[in-house]
């Protein structure tokens, strides 16, 4: 469903570069839920930014849902962008826009008629449990109310796929649980394929098929949490890191 070939990407800073992802190739099942993990600045982020080609890669090659984005022409893009949904960790909401109006922002220059596009947005926050909210403001809802906006948002297009960042960072644990019962449901109702970026172990053991762990913009291993749920024991992504020998992490980057 994702896959990313040789994938490099660095930025500019100040007056030298910085190589944000090295040559990392990562394979993600259709059907998968996925977690990234690793330190800050490890390269989580710029990975999934990659994923739907938000940052363009210097080299490599990325295929999502058999089209592969990196040769596609900008509008034949903006058109693939539409099976990939995003949230982030703060939301992303447009403040000037009722809880309606900002799901039905991506179904805008669609096909979809006006009265296709009512049902669809009201059928995605219903989904979301949040129908009785459409009329209200971002700012009128609590944080998980707003994330399960984003949510509606992210699946007005039926996506394939979904990609989370940090999508529960900013949360309770109480609505984390929440968030996580949604994701989990978008995933097994729909056959949502998902990605999530988060530094919170909790959120990878409850959730997650298989994780990779990231280090200095490179792949240490991607491991089936399955098989090994032993292997991350506590709210400590670095715990991970340290049981990997020195030899180990350069045998696997
Ligand atoms: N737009 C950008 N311009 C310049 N440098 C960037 C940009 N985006 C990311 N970086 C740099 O790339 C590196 C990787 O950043 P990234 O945000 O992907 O890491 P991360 O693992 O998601 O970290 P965190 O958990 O702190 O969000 C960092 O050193 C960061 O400063």
């Amino acid at each position: 469903m994702i896959s990313l070939q040789n994938i490099s990407k660095s930025y500019q800073q100040h007056q030298s570069i910085l190589q944000a992802v090295h040559s990392v190739s990562l394979n993600i099942d259709k059907g998968e839920i996925h977690g990234v993990i690793g330190a800050s600045g490890a390269g989580k982020s710029t990975l999934l930014r990659l994923m739907n080609v938000l940052e363009t890669p210097d080299q490599g090659t990325i295929v999502v849902n058999n089209q592969t984005l990196t040769t596609l022409p900008n509008r034949k893009l903006r058109e693939a962008r539409r099976s990939i949904g995003m949230i982030f960790q703060h939301f992303n909401l447009v403040s000037n826009k009722t809880v309606f109006d900002n799901v039905a922002v991506p179904l805008e220059l669609t096909g979809y008629s006006k009265k296709a596009k009512v049902d669809r947005v009201n059928e995605c926050l219903k989904f979301v449990g949040l129908e009785h909210k459409a009329e209200q403001y971002p700012a009128q809802l609590s944080g998980g109310q707003k994330q399960r906006v984003a949510i509606a948002r992210a699946l007005a297009n039926r996506p394939a796929v979904l990609l989370c960042d940090e999508p529960t960072s900013a949360l309770d644990p109480q609505t984390t649980a929440g968030i996580l019962d949604v994701l989990k449901t978008v995933n097994q109702e729909f056959g949502v394929t998902i990605v999530i970026v988060s530094h919170e172990m909790d959120v990878v053991r409850s959730i997650c098929d298989k994780v990779t762990v990231m280090d200095g913009g490179k792949i240490l291993e991607t491991v089936s949490i399955e098989t090994e749920p032993y292997m991350i024991p506590d709210n400590d992504p670095k715990w991970f890191l340290e049981q990997l020998t020195e030899k180990e992490r350069n045998s696997n980057a």
